[in-house]
């Protein structure tokens, strides 16, 4: 990757003699390691998983006979994945974090969660309340959509248009018993599954490495070695699971939208509002100005 690795700080404690080494760069010039992947390639390389994860499943969607309306159990809006998780998908992420930060070093852990309240933010901001209704729907309402009566009769329905007329949010819109029609709907499940990916690998692929990689020293990491390091760190340690389980997890249900639900521009959007602010925060941020760094911290270091 062009970009260069943030300089060292100090250590990220996970246990008071085990020490997270600083994510180094690959060195091009070290022999026989241009074909090792450094931890920001790793992470490009779990990034880039989303939009192809979503892409395949548009296009499944596009050629088998009849994905849409089949069903099956993942195209059931009430599957208890969708209901118990994805639904609560921000409060997962969350208590998966918090698990990770509380082995952190107490400087550290400040920064790191101070890292959260920025994604925390971001995931207010585009799903429940941006100075009115959420940024998704500012912009269904922006592309006009609207709340329609759901009521089919004619009398009634007049009566509740003026009523759904005045519903701003999607929310409201349900609860009052409407349907959100007629705008672009941006996917929120593609949002918040990879908006939570996005942050979940870049805090605890540090962690996940050294785990895996029993803490050895290196220039970086093979193609052969990514698999093999991921189950090693799962094994190491419950919690390297539980984050590992709850990534399958988000990748399998955004692989679940792209095939069962929303337009192909609906999943952009929703994937574009997903990298947003990790985009700006880890990709740029974080690496090209060091006051920000100074702030933020750096995951792992
Ligand atoms: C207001 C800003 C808050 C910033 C926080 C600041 C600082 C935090 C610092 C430290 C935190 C320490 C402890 C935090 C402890 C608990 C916080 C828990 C926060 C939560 O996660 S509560 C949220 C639970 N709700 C969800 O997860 C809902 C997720 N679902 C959705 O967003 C939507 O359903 C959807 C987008 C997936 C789909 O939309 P619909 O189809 O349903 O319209
Ligand atoms: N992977 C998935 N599994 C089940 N339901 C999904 C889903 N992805 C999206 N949906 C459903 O499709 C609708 C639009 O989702 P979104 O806009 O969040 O992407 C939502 O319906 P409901 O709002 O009726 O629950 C949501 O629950």
């Amino acid at each position: 990757m062009a970009s260069p690795e943030p300089s060292a700080h100090g250590a990220e404690k996970l246990d008071d003699d085990d020490v997270i080494p600083q994510p180094s760069s690959r060195s091009p010039t070290l022999p026989g390691t241009s074909l090792l992947l450094s931890p920001t390639d790793l992470l490009i390389l779990a990034a880039s998983f989303y939009p192809l994860t979503l892409i395949a499943g548009s296009v499944f969607s596009a050629c088998s006979p009849s994905p849409a309306s089949a069903d099956s159990h993942f195209s059931r809006k009430r599957n208890p994945f969708n209901v118990f998780f994805v639904k609560y998908g921000w409060l997962w992420t969350t208590l998966v974090f918090l698990i990770h930060a509380s082995r952190l070093r107490s400087s550290s852990k400040a920064r790191a969660l101070l890292r959260y309240a920025v994604a925390t933010i971001w995931w207010v901001l585009v799903t429940r309340w941006f100075f009115g209704p959420p940024i998704m729907d500012q912009l269904f309402l922006a592309t006009r959509g609207k709340c329609q009566p759901a009521d089919p009769d004619p009398m009634h329905a007049e009566e509740e248009v003026g009523t759904a007329q005045m519903i701003f949010t999607s929310a409201a819109c349900k609860v009052a018993g409407g349907k959100w029609s007629g705008g672009h709907d941006l996917s929120g499940h593609v949002f918040l599954l990879t908006h939570a990916s996005l942050f979940l690998w870049s805090e605890l692929l540090p962690t996940l490495i050294h785990s895996g990689t029993a803490g050895r020293e290196s220039a970086g990491v093979s193609w052969s070695e990514i698999f093999p390091i991921l189950i090693r760190s799962a094994a190491a340690r419950r919690e390297n699971a539980g984050g590992l389980a709850l990534l399958v997890l988000w990748w399998w249900m955004l692989l679940m939208t792209g095939v069962y639900f929303h337009t192909w521009l609906e999943k952009a959007t929703g994937w574009i509002a997903g990298i947003a602010q990790w985009a700006v925060l880890y990709v740029w941020a974080l690496r090209s100005h060091p006051t920000v760094r100074s702030i933020f911290g750096v995951p792992g270091i």
